[in-house]
């Protein structure tokens, strides 16, 4: 076990300085998307607002101000809570909405958001989501168009179709190569565990949640694994690796994750209800791998520390207790549990 590895955790993208926030936009696409489209769109929705508000047009620029306050609030939802397809969902919802009651307000001129919506709609939410909303908001625009005072081009429902159908294919492809990108992002290629990326992201959204005491982090690693890579090969410590993945994923449980944090070290995250139930479940696991994982010299074991979550604001600190209980799982002979004490106070939020 390399203990120097820890200092490299990089900073908790939860807080508020630029850095997180760029770094927070770059790992979630949809997050970005959203916001770029909400803020982009409040922006172009209030100086509408304003140059109504100058003309008189109260009606319209209430409509402009309702709509900008619902988008900047998705957004905020998205960042806030961290649920980006919930967020994406609701912008795609209103937007559809409001694009289809802004031809009641603002007539044929609302021809041209109708465009924005079909296209942005396949980019903020999940596929079938995005389809039924376009169909409902092509359906309204297109009984708008044909039931409304002025003269149209068929050209502009057919444009709409056009877009409709590029944008949906074009999100199929998309999606497609992301799902496959992210999957490989977030996969331990000799276990096909979820890695430490994985990992941080499920810590991350534990730790925004600020709910202490609901979940437990258990940090496993092979006893004296590196004797096992020198004695009969890597081949054959990747073989130990396989075998003591499979034990962990049959001990799973509901509601546990497993994730390969790296080299020989693995980490289960639990919704454990308190240090007694979280120590248990760690000598449960110590003991199915000393039982089931063979190694080539015989029995293999594995020296486990643990945490409960106790409202720490990075994920690192609560990492750093459990990684500090492993520690002391080694020194204490190795095939072993060691559970931190909750921390008394809960942490200042
Ligand atoms: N076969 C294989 N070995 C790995 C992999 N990743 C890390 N290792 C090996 O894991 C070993 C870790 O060794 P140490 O950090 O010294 O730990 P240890 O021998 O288990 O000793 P203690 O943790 O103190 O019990 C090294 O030999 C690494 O080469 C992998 O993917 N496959």
């Amino acid at each position: 076990m390399d203990r120097r590895r820890r200092d490299d955790l990089p900073a908790a993208p939860g807080g508020l300085g630029v850095r997180q926030v760029v770094a927070r936009l770059r790992e979630n696409f949809r997050l970005a998307i959203i916001s770029l489209l909400g803020v982009t769109t409040a922006v172009a929705l209030g100086g509408f607002m304003v140059w109504r508000l100058t003309r008189g047009d109260w009606m319209a620029a209430g409509f402009d101000g309702l709509v900008m306050l619902g988008i900047l609030a998705v957004v905020g939802l998205a960042w806030r809570e961290g649920r980006t397809e919930l967020a994406g969902t609701l912008m795609v919802v209103c937007n559809s909405l409001f694009c289809a009651a802004a031809w009641s307000v603002v007539g044929a001129a609302a021809n041209g958001w109708v465009y924005v919506a079909l296209m942005t709609n396949f980019y903020i939410a999940r596929t079938r989501v995005a389809v039924w909303a376009s169909v409902f908001l092509l359906a309204a625009s297109m009984a708008a168009l044909v039931t409304g005072d002025g003269p149209y081009h068929l050209s502009t429902p057919v444009t709409w179709l056009l877009i409709f159908a590029f944008s949906y294919a074009f999100s199929r492809r998309v999606s497609a190569h992301s799902d496959s990108l992210e999957q490989r992002a977030n996969r331990d290629p000799l276990t096909q565990m979820p890695n430490r990326g994985a990992l941080e992201t499920c810590l991350e959204s534990i730790v925004r949640r600020r709910r202490r005491g609901t979940s437990g982090l258990l940090i496993l690693d092979i006893d004296r694994f590196k004797l096992v890579n020198d004695e009969f090969g890597h081949p054959a410590g990747d073989r130990v690796l396989l075998a003591l993945a499979d034990v962990l994923r049959e001990e799973l449980r509901q509601g546990d994750s497993v994730f390969r944090f790296g080299g020989e070290e693995f980490v289960l995250v639990l919704p454990s209800g308190s240090e007694a139930t979280l120590a248990a479940a760690g000598e449960r696991l110590r003991e199915a791998v000393a039982a089931r994982v063979a190694g080539p010299a015989g029995p293999i074991t594995v020296s486990i520390g643990g945490a409960m979550y106790c409202g720490e604001l990075d994920w690192q600190d609560w990492f750093a207790r459990a990684d500090a209980s492993l520690y002391l799982s080694k020194r204490a002979g190795r095939n072993r549990v060691h559970v931190a004490h909750a921390l008394e106070e809960p942490v200042a939020i």
